[in-house]
């Protein structure tokens, strides 16, 4: 039979990973999806799985793991796409839209390696990490450390690590957990000396806006509570983007005071050297998430000038 839903994805062991979330608990909600080849898996080349050579920073090419996706998802090849939400560009492409938030992993960042803490790292060691995120707040707390650009997907990495090509290095704590490999990390880094990136942890389903079916499909895997979450610190994404090219990390949470329930929102713009870093927390009422992340962008624009 054909399938009654594909799912469009990178072929990445996290991203099918990851699809295969989808496509359980697209099958857990809906008793017609849960026959087999019911739900197709559709894997598709980025231009960001074919440049695995040349150094990615997370603050330039954007799109770069989504656009052939979304190019599949417009022509009607495939009906959802399935995402980490961190890789997804804060503009999507006219008739798309991210219409579903799952439940949030855990968004920290791992420190991965022999050594428990940054401050165990040895003098002078070398910590691989093309992430200028990353590697800013290591520098802020290490600034004797060296950084070196290190890509590949995370079992690529973890072969360079024991080959001992670093000492350290990073990943995200979701992504080893996905991948049953959270025995890898040697610390959970918090988020006060590693703010995580923008929806770090949270996989987020991409769809035509108006496909109705797809949308009624989609409705009871969306976590409303972390949606609230990602939307704000997207909303601080999107207001850096274009006004400043410095790392930016972003981590939001609910919290319940009294009956009234709140979002505090922590932001962070960093130089790549780790020496200059602004940091700003604000909280807002939880039904007000784009308000927030504009906020909190607009104080750490206002810190960066001053
Ligand atoms: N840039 C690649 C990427 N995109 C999302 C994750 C982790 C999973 C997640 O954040 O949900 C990773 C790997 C990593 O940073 O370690």
């Amino acid at each position: 039979m054909t399938a009654l839903l594909r799912i469009g994805t990178r072929g990445s062991p996290l991203a099918l990973t990851q699809a295969n979330i989808v496509k359980s608990a697209l099958a857990a909600a809906h008793p017609v999806l849960a026959a087999p080849d019911a739900i197709a898996i559709e894997v598709i080349k980025t231009t960001g799985d074919l440049v695995q050579d040349r150094n990615l920073a997370e603050i330039g090419g954007k799109g770069l793991f989504t656009k052939e996706i979304e190019d599949q998802l417009s022509d009607g090849r495939i009906d959802l796409a399935v995402h980490s939400m961190k890789d997804v560009p804060t503009v999507l492409p006219d008739g798309l839209a991210i219409t579903t938030i799952l439940e949030r992993d855990d968004p920290r960042d791992a420190l991965i390696g022999p050594y428990a803490s940054l401050a165990a790292l040895p003098p002078g060691a070398i910590v691989g990490t093309s992430s200028l995120r990353r590697g800013a707040q290591v520098l802020h707390a290490r600034p004797d450390v060296t950084i070196v650009p290190f890509r590949g997907n995370v079992e690529t990495r973890l072969r360079k690590l024991r080959e001992g090509q670093v000492a350290a290095t990073l990943l995200a704590a979701a992504g080893l957990n996905r991948l049953k490999m959270s025995a890898e990390a040697a610390a959970i880094l918090e988020p006060d000396v590693m703010l995580p990136a923008i929806a770090q942890g949270a996989i987020g389903i991409e769809a035509r806006i108006g496909d109705e079916q797809v949308a009624a499909f989609l409705a009871p895997l969306d976590h409303a509570e972390t949606h609230l979450c990602v939307r704000a610190e997207r909303a601080l994404l999107a207001t850096l983007d274009g006004n400043c090219r410095t790392p930016i990390g972003g981590y939001a949470r609910l919290s319940h005071d009294g009956g009234m329930r709140q979002l505090t929102l922590d932001g962070l713009l960093i130089s790549p050297d780790g020496r200059h870093g602004f940091r700003k927390r604000l909280t807002a009422p939880a039904d007000q998430p784009d308000a927030l992340g504009k906020a909190v962008g607009e104080a750490l624009l206002a810190a960066q000038r001053d």
